[in-house]
């Protein structure tokens, strides 16, 4: 149970910041992760949303203040068990192999083709998505096999940066959808969004940033509200 009383932080920042060379990316920020729920980071561009994002599997380090994961400091934990449970996929999306099904097989070799298929599928991919090579898959096709291959591994934590940027309106649903699923199950999802609508839709948790700083945090209700000087 957390001191506040509300549902346990699975992810804490105490005082976060990151500078590099001359550029303050992320300015003192404090701020939890819910387990179970899906939290949002929103801001404008430039704001440091994907620099925290990355600080949660330390794809980032601070140079000041600390992240932890589960009550312990980042630093104490196994890099690589780290990334099995706190699963990132980037905004841009990275294949490292010749076939959708192997890019799913990555941190997951003993999945099979039916469990590789559904899994496309439920991200709104057509059948065969599983056997094709992954240099024709367009951008937004990329990004939805780069969430499987996250997904495949079954993480605790899943860190994703602008999702749907690449999808139509009937791809986004079908992501939102996934991710819905997954919060429902249990898991915790943080989501770097500039779709206000999309916070609207699915998150339980808005967390502000602009200039490296954590302005406001709070429902989607809430945020809106602010914004709209309500
Ligand atoms: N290695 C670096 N050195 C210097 N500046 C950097 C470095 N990495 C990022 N920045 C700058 O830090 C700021 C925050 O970047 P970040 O990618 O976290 O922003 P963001 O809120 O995710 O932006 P966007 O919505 O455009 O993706 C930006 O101004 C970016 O140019």
């Amino acid at each position: 149970m957390s001191i506040s009383g509300g549902p346990s932080p699975v992810l804490v920042l105490e005082g976060v910041t990151v500078r590099r060379s001359s550029a303050l990316l992320l300015d003192g920020v404090t701020c939890r992760v819910p387990a179970g729920a899906c939290t949002m980071l929103v801001g404008p561009s430039g704001a440091g949303k994907s620099t925290l994002l990355r600080l949660l599997n330390r794809f980032e380090e601070p140079t000041a203040g600390a992240v932890s994961y589960q009550g312990r400091p980042l630093p104490a934990w196994d890099v690589l068990a780290l990334r099995r449970e706190v699963a990132l996929v980037a905004q841009r999306p990275v294949v490292l192999t010749d076939r959708v099904l192997d890019e799913l097989r990555i941190g997951r070799p003993d999945l099979d083709e039916d469990a590789a298929a559904a899994l496309l599928g439920r991200l709104g991919l057509p059948s065969g998505a599983v056997g094709r090579a992954t240099s024709g898959l367009s951008g937004g096709e990329a990004q939805r096999v780069c969430l499987a291959r996250a997904l495949a591994v079954e993480p605790h934590v899943l860190l994703v940066d602008e999702p749907t940027s690449a999808l139509d309106a009937h791809a986004t649903k079908a992501v939102e959808r996934v991710i819905g699923e997954l919060v429902a199950d249990g898991m915790t999802v943080v989501v770097v969004s500039h779709d206000a609508a999309q916070v609207r839709r699915i998150a339980d948790q808005v967390l502000v940033l602009e200039d490296g700083r954590l302005i406001a945090s709070g429902t989607a209700d809430r945020i809106a509200s602010l914004q709209e000087g309500v």
